[in-house]
């Protein structure tokens, strides 16, 4: 039997910090499409602390042991499980201060089938369903006998009129009910056809939205599947790079700085700060080491974990996928609360008017032509699904925006911070010099040495490194122990029993020690050549420097321009790198100003100090060292190309290395922005037009009905279809 790891050992650190699970809904009481694994769930025995169900699965939901007892397992307070399939038995042994029996029932109801596709799906086809029976007896009943009219409208309106008790029952009256109101009169005074052309049209867009939900839905699933397709292994002792597809349960895998944890499993040694943002959605690091459980699709911010694989590939990622999805789309944005609100508040309106109009006139019909007409689906509808639609177009070039939110919040910016490397410049820098200062190396030895470290890392530095030495046509791997990586500064290792650091000037020279005086005139040559310059000290001393050039994006200036051209006020420029360098590269690109020298933190000090002082940002950055920043700016825009921190940590992530990306983002967010206040004129002028007609007796229930659901609809269409968006240039 497998325990749930959290039961081994009750740390205090561990019960502060829950991880949340597959389906951890019962955590967090958010995930949208939480529920439903297990349908019934008695308690049979208890006591204290520990508890025997029987329970029963949804049909097609997994039944094993194994994955019940995982889940399970998750669940706050749990410290084991035993699930006994056969006989639906469910025992679980917990820590009386931290839950009880009941608390965990619910939480056990709660949970959601790990690996299963969203409900989306079934909503579409069911609404699929009502639009096509609904507008099947739209077009029959003309032909119908006048005495079987009355039923076929009732039935067409079932599902209508389902969602509307429901409404009632639960939230009070809303836009539903009212609709159902309508309908209901309707029927009631014999006008059929007001009543079928009402439901066709409400089922019609009740299909449309669902379909685009769904669609909108799929491409982030698609687009957010964890990259890493290599993953380090520890076999037999030695670290091997081996395909994600390889690995098996059980497996050591190393997950270091910068990358996404490719399994679920326990750590067994090390320690790191773990990002769970993509699973809890709190982007606050959690420190994790042995004992720990951690999750795929997490990431690594700093330090370096084993881990004992328990779940691998597909069987971890999709539910994992499955939720972050379910997470990102339940963060609506102000307008779509907005919005909601509005038309919760414009229903009692429409309401008390058609009571009005009904006491002043005793006028049935003029009633059900004032309920025809309300704000509120078209409010409540047309802002997500013309948020949904411009995120679909945004991912077809090649955007991927996470929120509506995010899609929001773009629209206002008015400052862009860029960071330089893999952002302004390209992220592919090129070794030009290595200069050997000791006569034990050569300068390919230099190389090498650098390489055997910088190999286990993603920077656009490292890269360089480990290209220049697979350049050399005899690469060597000099045997070292485990990498330490030191963010915004370099790497460092021992070889031999010594100790050696690549980085920065400032992580060699302050951090180190290490003096670099005696090569001045070198390092003087360089830096005036324009060159990043890689210092490499081991054993306490500066044993040569690699020199690296970058160069600007082809389309950096014409992409600044357009941005100017979009209302940009402000473009800074935040860098790690070398004052020299950065007022070069400012000076060349004409920017608004710049900082250079800085760490991550700093980054985001700056940020957030420019955010208190009112400016709307949005930083553009790649490393994994942007992370923090990316998330410290309103917008944070991840490069493509870059840590998986930086993708997973950004509201927007660019899906090709083009930074004109940037410049197509904001132009979408602001065309969206236009889509959605165009629409909101168009929904109140038109209703208001529709509702005064109707209170004054001008429009009959069906021309109300046609005007108004058409309206409705036709703004839809206008919103689906993302009239006046961008199209990939
Ligand atoms: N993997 C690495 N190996 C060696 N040195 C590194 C590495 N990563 C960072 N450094 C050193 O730390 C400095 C700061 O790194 P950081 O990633 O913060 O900024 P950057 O890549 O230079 O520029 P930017 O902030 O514009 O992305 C680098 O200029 C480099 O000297
Ligand atoms: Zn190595």
């Amino acid at each position: 039997m497998r325990f749930a790891p959290s039961g081994r050992d009750q740390g205090a650190g561990l019960s502060s910090a829950p991880w949340s699970c597959v389906g951890g809904a019962a955590e967090t009481g958010e995930s949208p499409r939480a529920g439903g694994w297990f349908t019934g769930l008695e308690t049979l025995h208890r006591v204290s602390g520990r508890v025997r169900y029987r329970y029963r699965c949804r049909p097609g939901a997994p039944q094993d042991r194994h994955s019940i007892e995982r889940e399970v397992g998750c669940l706050a307070g749990v410290r084991r499980v035993r699930a006994n399939p056969p006989i639906r038995s469910l025992v679980v042994e917990f820590a009386p201060q931290r839950t009880d029996a009941d608390a965990l029932a619910g939480a056990i109801r709660a949970l959601s089938p790990p690996g299963l596709p969203p409900a989306a799906e079934h909503d579409e086809n069911s609404r699929l369903g009502v639009a096509v029976l609904s507008g099947a007896v739209l077009f029959a009943s003309r032909g119908l006998e006048r005495p079987l009219q009355a039923p076929a409208a009732v039935c067409a309106s079932l599902p209508l009129l389902g969602e509307a008790l429901a409404d009632l029952f639960a939230r009070g009256i809303t836009s539903h009910v009212l609709e159902a109101l309508a309908v209901g009169i309707s029927i009631g005074r014999g006008d059929f056809l007001a009543a079928n052309i009402t439901t066709f049209l409400l089922a019609l867009g009740g299909y449309l939205e669902a379909s685009i939900e769904r669609r909108s839905d799929d491409m982030l699933k698609h687009l957010l599947r964890p990259s890493a397709d290599r993953v380090w292994v520890e076999r037999h002792g030695a670290e091997t790079l081996i395909d994600a597809a390889a690995v098996r349960v059980g497996d050591r895998v190393i997950a270091a700085t910068g990358t996404t944890i490719p399994v679920d499993g326990t750590v067994l040694g090390g320690e790191a700060l773990v990002n769970e943002a993509t699973m809890t959605g709190e982007s606050v690091p959690v420190r994790r080491r042995r004992g720990d459980r951690v999750l795929s699709a997490t990431l690594v911010e700093e330090g370096r974990l084993r881990i004992h694989a328990e779940r691998v590939g597909q069987q971890s990622a999709a539910a994992r996928i499955a939720d972050f999805v379910g997470q990102s789309l339940a963060l609506k944005s102000r307008t779509q609360l907005e919005a909601a609100r509005l038309a919760d508040r414009l229903v009692p309106l429409v309401l008390g008017l058609a009571g009005t109009v009904g006491l002043l006139t005793v006028d049935g019909q003029r009633v059900a032509a004032v309920l025809q007409a309300d704000y509120s689906c078209a409010l409540r509808l047309a802002t997500p699904v013309a948020f949904k639609a411009a995120m679909a177009r945004a991912g077809r070039s090649a955007i991927l925006i996470r929120s509506a939110k995010a899609l929001e919040e773009l629209a206002w910016v008015d400052t862009l911070v860029f960071d330089k490397t893999g952002t302004l410049t390209t992220g592919v820098l090129q070794v030009t010099d290595a200069i050997a200062f000791s006569p034990a190396y050569s300068a390919e030895d230099l190389t090498n040495l650098a390489a055997s470290l910088e190999e286990h890392y993603v920077h656009p530095i490292a890269r360089a490194v480990v290209e220049a030495a697979r350049g050399l046509g005899h690469p060597r791997h000099f045997a070292h122990r485990a990498v330490q990586f030191v963010v915004a500064h370099g790497v460092a290792s021992a070889i031999g029993g010594r100790r050696i650091v690549v980085g920065s000037r400032h992580f060699v020279e302050e951090d180190e020690g290490i003096s670099t005086a005696a090569h001045a005139g070198t390092i003087e040559r360089l830096r005036g050549e324009g060159k990043t310059l890689l210092y490499v000290g081991f054993g306490g001393e500066l044993i040569g420097l690699l020199g690296m050039t970058e160069r600007l994006r082809d389309n950096a200036a014409e992409t600044l321009a357009r941005l100017r051209g979009f209302g940009i006020r402000r473009i800074l420029m935040f860098t790690g790198d070398q004052p020299e360098r950065a007022r070069a590269l400012a000076a060349e690109l004409d920017l608004d100003g710049f900082h250079a020298g800085l760490l991550p933190e700093q980054k985001v000090e700056l940020l957030r100090g420019m955010v208190a002082a009112g400016d709307r940002i949005a930083f553009v950055g790649d490393g994994m060292n942007d992370a923090p920043a990316l998330s410290g700016a309103q917008v944070g825009i991840a490069m493509h190309g870059g840590a998986d921190t930086a993708r997973l940590a950004a509201d927007v992530a660019l899906l090709e290395d083009d930074l004109g990306r940037v410049a197509d983002a904001l132009a979408l967010a602001q065309a969206t922005r236009r889509l959605i206040e165009g629409n909101f004129w168009l929904i109140a002028s038109l209703n208001t037009g529709i509702l005064g007609a109707a209170g004054l007796g001008l429009l009959a229930p069906v021309a109300a009905s046609l005007l108004h659901n058409g309206s409705t609809l036709a703004i839809l269409l206008r919103a689906l279809t993302g009239a006046g968006l961008p199209r990939r240039p």
